[in-house]
């Protein structure tokens, strides 16, 4: 189907007469008007839009490629079409903004056809027709640098030229508020959670979700992030996984996107300790050494970790501590589906691995990064039914800061002694050391938050869900990469 009377508007108040035609399945095509001496235009096979443009300044083919958009939106009262559309400049840069105007002539017959096309459109955009969602939003003002509410402000944006997405903002006020209110949320009145702050607070709406008596169902609404925080490891790990660049319009396009996929979540338990749940990691050792010790430095932003990572290189203070998780042999009777066992109580039946040591790293982690540079577990994909043990033991200082160097590319896996585990459940028992100048350092950090420095088991429980997702295509790229 053709569309007539469509004028291009360019950002200097120029326009262009373009004819439009939606090719099923496959593409749209813009056309300048009275182009007489065009012999037909070719598409390309992935080409999903196409604009073609007299003037000579302009590119005279301009591709829309359906990835790249999130919709087409007609505003009636104007007689505008907006094309929602973030391209990458560079094919591994960030995304940026450049959504293409079209204004409309004709009556409301013309509206109305152009507004059935619209939607088919948009419906391309996406796996189906997109449907009104309404997300609930976190905005921490308080996280990283301060930044989370400007951060907020590129999303929301984005999202309000959406018709089908609304927004309940909170801006939180204290600590553990969003626990709080994703404890009580209506779970049909939530199409998604969005948390712009740090994963201290995804970590806080997980704990929110998994609290409740229909926790089942909580989890099923799936929790999306926009990086605010200082590590943003959940942010990245997305992003990463889904071929984006690490950016808040990037994670604010892949939510709008409306992909989801499934996440591992474990539940902990601790001695005298409500019980929790992690969604991202359990550190020990030097890097909760790093990650809670550096909380003075908050100040300095992402760079409060470099910092206070040269002062624990300094000073390492290894973990001594034994860690059990079931042997993977197929004949285990072991039901990891079962409850937890209580800590005080023996493990059930394993066969179960035990490894007791000095350790100079010990880091279980649930996806690829632990932070925004941080590329713990490379090809670590989320819900993959495993958490990952990262490992060093008994190194010395050059060992142990050729691993912290190479943690940014990755390239610490290719040190002889760092050992990478992989376990569906474990339990770990530290010693405590006699001297009293270590145990301000004896730490645990879960999710990048303190937690006692006593026995602590990590169990599947129900998982949760992610809202980003890799399209099905960048899936298979991902898979067989790996
Ligand atoms: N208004 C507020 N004032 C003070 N603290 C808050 C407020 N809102 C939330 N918090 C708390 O701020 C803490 C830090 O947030 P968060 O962990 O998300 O950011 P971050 O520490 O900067 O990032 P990351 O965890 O990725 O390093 C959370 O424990 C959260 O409960």
């Amino acid at each position: 189907m053709w569309l007539r009377g469509c004028h291009q508007m360019f950002p200097d108040g120029s326009t262009t007469t373009v004819d439009v035609q939606l090719i099923q399945g496959d593409s749209v095509q813009l056309k300048v008007s009275e182009w007489d001496d065009l012999p037909g235009t070719v598409l390309a096979e992935r080409s999903l839009l196409r604009c073609c443009c007299r003037r000579k300044r302009r590119p005279e083919v301009q591709e829309l490629k359906l990835a790249d958009l999130l919709g087409a939106v007609l505003d009636r009262e104007t007689a505008q079409l907006r094309f929602v559309h973030c391209p990458k400049k560079r094919k591994s840069g960030p995304r940026v903004r450049e959504d293409v105007l079209l204004r409309i002539t004709g009556g409301p017959e013309a509206l109305k056809e152009v507004e059935a096309w619209a939607r088919d459109v948009s419906g391309q955009c996406h796996a189906a027709s997109p449907t009104p969602r309404k997300f609930h939003v976190f905005i921490n003002p308080a996280s990283g640098n301060g930044q989370a509410e400007a951060k907020w402000q590129v999303a929301r944006e984005l999202f309000r030229s959406l018709p089908w997405i609304s927004c309940q903002e909170v801006l939180t006020t204290r600590a553990r508020e969003a626990r709080d209110v994703a404890a009580e949320l209506s779970c049909n009145s939530c199409d998604g959670i969005v948390v712009v702050s740090g994963d201290g607070m995804v970590h806080e709406v997980f704990n929110g979700l998994a609290s409740r008596q229909d926790a089942h169902d909580a989890l099923r609404i799936p929790v999306g992030h926009i990086p605010g925080g200082s590590g943003n490891a959940f942010a990245k790990s997305i992003l990463h996984a889904a071929g984006e660049s690490y950016g808040v319009l990037d994670a604010a396009f892949l939510i709008a996107k409306g992909r989801t996929q499934p996440l591992d979540l474990m539940a902990v338990s601790q001695p005298r300790q409500p019980p929790r749940t992690s969604f991202l990691s359990l550190s020990g050792a030097i890097v909760a050494d790093i990650d809670l010790g550096s909380e003075s430095l908050r100040f300095l932003g992402g760079l409060r970790f470099p910092v206070y990572t040269v002062y624990c290189l300094l000073n390492p203070r290894p973990l001594c501590a034994e860690i059990y998780w079931p042997a993977t042999a197929s004949t285990s009777p072991l039901d990891l589906s079962s409850s937890p066992p209580a800590l005080d109580q023996p493990l059930p039946e394993g066969p179960w691995v035990t490894l007791t040591d000095n350790f100079s790293v010990l880091w279980a982690i649930n996806m690829a990064w632990a932070a925004y540079d941080v590329h713990l577990s490379p090809g670590h994909a989320m819900g993959s039914g495993t958490w990952h043990l990262a490992l060093l033991r008994n190194a010395g200082r050059g060992t142990l800061t050729k691993f912290m160097l190479g943690l940014e590319t990755g390239s610490h896996v290719n040190l002889d002694q760092t050992e990478i585990l992989e376990c569906k459940a474990f339990r770990l028992v530290p010693a405590r050391s006699a001297s009293n100048a270590s145990s301000s350092r004896e730490r645990f950090s879960l999710d990048g938050e303190e937690v006692p420095f006593e026995p602590i088991q990590l169990w599947p429980c129900p998982g949760g869900q992610v809202l980003g997702a890799p399209s099905g295509e960048e899936l298979g790229g991902v898979m067989a990469s790996l």
